[in-house]
């Protein structure tokens, strides 16, 4: 097609039309680059998305729901933001089906809990290697339905045994927990974390999927929000290296441990509702 008003352009030629070369010039780089980084599936008319943010953690929590049944699933959501939650799923109608955790964290207590007591009828879900209690528990390839969406729950252990990617593929999205993080990855230095186990879950099931998927983690601390696979897959500074260097990495991040751990692991292996603050 370029190369058709190319030719059209030089056939008219004239002093002017050239500038039309130059037009053109750059726009073929930016088809070549659109292939693999600007192709971005856009969300259906009857799918929600919001992605909210605790400042304490730095945690994400996702709100996803379908237009249609007004069903609702909220990912990773923070014990001190339920009420934001609940309130937020109130005013836009919405019925809240089920909390998910990506995985057991140890920096936050998890709002799964409270949420349940908040708006009666929602459900937790957790993956049954997490050892966390929930009402469900998933297992590597389940799916999460809610109104006509599905979720795909994968097994991505490494940050913890229980770590899932949850993926939104009609919509080529997925949350990444801990397991993958902006340009980072999970600590894998408590829990059970094991940096082999978890260079080659990201290797195998996230990088994996299609370039254009689009990224969403548990955490941030650098103000990024979303990344793709194919930024990660490119620019990742810990997951491109070979799996030996990348263990060396990981043995020596020398990170402090989480300041809410010994309170948190406690309290998410109770779905958030062991020692909750009286006003949270
Ligand atoms: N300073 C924070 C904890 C920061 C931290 O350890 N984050 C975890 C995810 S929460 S389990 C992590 O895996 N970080 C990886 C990294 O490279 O930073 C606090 O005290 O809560
Ligand atoms: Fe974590």
């Amino acid at each position: 097609m370029l190369i058709k008003i190319f030719r059209a352009s030089l056939a008219n030629a004239s002093g002017k039309h050239n500038n039309v070369l130059f037009v053109n010039i750059p726009r073929v780089h930016s088809v070549r680059r659109r292939s693999s980084m600007n192709s971005r599936i856009t969300f259906t008319e009857d799918f929600f998305f919001r992605q909210l943010f605790d400042h304490q953690s730095s945690t994400y929590t996702y709100m996803l729901a379908d237009l249609g049944s007004k069903e609702a699933v909220l990912i990773d959501p923070v014990l001190e933001q339920a009420k934001r939650d609940s309130h937020l799923i109130q005013e836009l109608g919405l019925h809240l089906k089920y909390a998910l955790n990506t995985h057991m964290h140890a920096d936050h207590i998890t709002g799964t809990g409270y949420l349940k007591k908040l708006i009666p009828g929602c459900e937790s879900i957790i993956s049954r290697a997490s050892g966390a209690q929930a009402d469900k528990y998933l297992e590597n390839g389940d799916v999460v339905k809610f109104g006509r969406h599905t979720i795909q729950a994968v097994a991505t252990p490494g940050h913890t045994n229980g770590c899932m990617t949850f993926i939104v593929n009609e919509q080529g999205i997925a949350f990444t927990g801990d397991t993958l993080l902006i340009r980072g990855c999970g600590r894998t230095d408590f829990q059970e974390g094991n940096p082999r186990t978890l260079y080659d879950s990201v290797h195998q099931n996230i990088f994996t999927l299609p370039e254009n998927f689009r990224l969403f983690p548990a955490h941030d601390y650098k103000g990024n929000m979303e990344s793709t696979v194919f930024e990660e897959k490119n620019y990742n500074p810990r997951l491109t290296k070979d799996i030996d260097t990348f263990v060396n990495i990981m043995e020596n991040l020398n990170l402090p441990y989480p300041k809410m751990i010994d309170k948190a692991v406690p309290a998410n292996k109770q779905c958030g509702l062991y020692d909750i603050p009286p006003d949270a």
